[in-house]
């Protein structure tokens, strides 16, 4: 069994100023530890969907960007097996892309994020699944996720559209709401049971499909606030 850091298990590696909550020290024990990156255009809310899984808060106030990366851990139960997820929050602005792609290789997981209420986000997705075939690894768990599903007058990009694009390419899809909490815990959750999956699953034993596990699991708009 690892341990987390005992000095702290969250840094930031090199975040200017970026508004972040207390952080708290941690020792909590894991079987297995795994990578988790959120990417996606500046402001569609991968620092709050992080913030969000890991304090159960929203940071609302006026807006500032991550710059370079910066990580957060949190260690979650699924079905026994403690999994440490080590989230990665990326800055979505262009000109930090060099020190972003760098940690794509590493990662087990993308958490790849557009805005519903922001077009060229949406559009942008394309190119960001064009980067992760690039650079990351070739069995990176991968999850669409249309963020600000609570903004629903300012919508324009339906839901219909993300689950298209999602199976386009294969990879599973949610809409999810930062500042609601609307399936932030599903997502990380469906990520982690995927990678645990994957590396105590038997030949015999059925193929996990988060796709099939979000379909089941997820909340819809107007549906749950938390
Ligand atoms: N209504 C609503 N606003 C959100 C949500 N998530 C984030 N925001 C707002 O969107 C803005 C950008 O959020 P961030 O989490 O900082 O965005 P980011 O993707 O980390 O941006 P970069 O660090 O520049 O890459 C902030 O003003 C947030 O309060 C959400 O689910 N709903």
């Amino acid at each position: 069994m690892g341990k987390d850091r005992p000095n702290g298990a969250d840094f930031s590696v090199q975040n200017g100023g970026k508004r972040q909550p207390n952080r708290q020290m941690s020792t909590e024990l894991y079987d297995m530890a795994s990578k988790v990156m959120l990417i996606g255009d500046s402001g569609v809310g991968k620092t709050c969907l992080l913030v969000r899984f890991k304090d159960g808060a929203f940071l609302s106030g006026s807006f500032i960007s991550t710059v370079g990366i910066d990580f957060r851990n949190k260690v979650v139960d699924v079905e026994g097996t403690k999994v440490k997820l080590q989230i990665w929050d990326t800055a979505g602005q262009e000109r930090f892309r060099s020190i972003t792609r760098a940690y794509y290789r590493d990662a087990n997981a993308l958490l790849l994020l557009y805005d519903v209420s922001n077009k060229a986000s949406f559009d942008n997705i394309r190119a960001w699944l064009g980067e992760i075939n690039e650079y990351a690894q070739e069995d990176v768990v991968i999850m669409l996720l249309g963020n600000k599903a609570d903004m629903t007058s300012e919508r324009v990009i339906r839901t219909e559209d993300g689950e298209r694009l999602a199976n386009e390419y294969n990879v599973a899809f949610m809409e999810t709401s930062a500042k609601t909490g609307m399936n932030v815990d599903l997502a990380f959750m469906a990520v982690a049971k995927d990678l645990k999956m994957k590396k105590t699953r038997k030949p015999t034993d059925p193929k996990f499909s988060v796709t099939d596990y979000v379909n089941q699991e997820k909340q819809s708009v107007g549906c749950c606030s938390s």
